[in-house]
């Protein structure tokens, strides 16, 4: 049996983190971006939550766990220190409900993948819980090679799709020049800030397609 990969959308849903040290605190800053309501369920928290709990980016309920605290929840994580208090989280789920134990991912319904994103580019690695610390590592090796520069190549591909889309009907002509956009020179061009002489590169394509 293998994981099955998504990208899940969390704008406006609750997401309740129980806990709140070191490892409640990275998987909420990965959390923060993603809109959507967080509480964070514990008698201690970091700064760093806290400072975020300031700001009333994050709600914080200072309590011990108890199973209603999860019952409006879209997503959970069980990040306290103790493998039963963690264990108890998972036995006041639903099967509607998605959660992560930090401490064991046999008993999880899903776990977090080592990422990096440049805009909309988003590249995850997984080893499906057998070496966390290797998923990390290839993520650092692949980061070098992804800079930043790829936030803005990724808007220029998708705003080029769109024109794409919008002017070509045919199926066919419309994969050929969407498969002409992934030429490196595109990227090339955006490395070296070239952006008009990327743009008349682009519609060229229209003529050289007749369309
Ligand atoms: C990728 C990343 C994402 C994130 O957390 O956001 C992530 N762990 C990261 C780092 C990391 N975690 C650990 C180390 C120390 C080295 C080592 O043990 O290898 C390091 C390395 C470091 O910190 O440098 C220890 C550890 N991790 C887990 C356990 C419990 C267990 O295995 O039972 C223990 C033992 C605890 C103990 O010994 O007490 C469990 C999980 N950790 C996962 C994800 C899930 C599997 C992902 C996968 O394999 O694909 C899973 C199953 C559940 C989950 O948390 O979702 C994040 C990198 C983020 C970044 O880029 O910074
Ligand atoms: N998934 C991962 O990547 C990963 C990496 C390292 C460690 N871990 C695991 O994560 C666990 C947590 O590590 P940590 O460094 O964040 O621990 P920590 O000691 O820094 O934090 C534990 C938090 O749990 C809270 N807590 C304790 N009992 C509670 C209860 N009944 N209800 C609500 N909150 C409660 C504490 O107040 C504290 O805020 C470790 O036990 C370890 O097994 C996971």
């Amino acid at each position: 049996m293998i994981d099955y990969p998504v990208q899940l959308n969390l704008h406006n849903k609750s997401v309740v983190i129980v806990g709140g040290g070191k490892i409640a605190e990275r998987k909420l800053l990965k959390l923060l971006e993603t809109g959507a309501k967080i509480t964070v369920i514990s008698p201690t928290i970091t700064n760093t939550i806290k400072a975020n709990v300031a700001q009333e980016i994050v709600k914080w309920k200072q309590k011990e766990f108890f199973s209603e605290d999860i019952d409006d929840a879209f997503l959970i994580i069980a990040a306290t220190n103790s493998p039963k208090i963690n264990l108890q989280v998972l036995e006041s789920c639903n099967d509607q409900q998605l959660i992560n134990l930090v401490d064991n991912p046999v008993q999880s319904n899903f776990i977090v993948p080592a990422t990096i994103t440049r805009g909309k580019l988003s590249i995850s690695v997984s080893t499906s819980g057998a070496s966390p610390g290797l998923a990390k590592k290839i993520i650092c090796e692949i980061a070098n090679q992804y800079d930043s520069s790829y936030e803005s190549y990724i808007d220029f591909l998708a705003q080029c799709r769109t024109e794409v889309q919008q002017k070509v009907a045919e199926g066919e002509m419309r994969s050929k020049i969407l498969k002409e956009l992934l030429n490196h020179c595109y990227y090339d061009l955006t490395k070296k800030g070239l952006y008009e002489e990327r743009q008349r590169k682009f519609q060229r394509l229209f003529k050289k397609y007749d369309c």
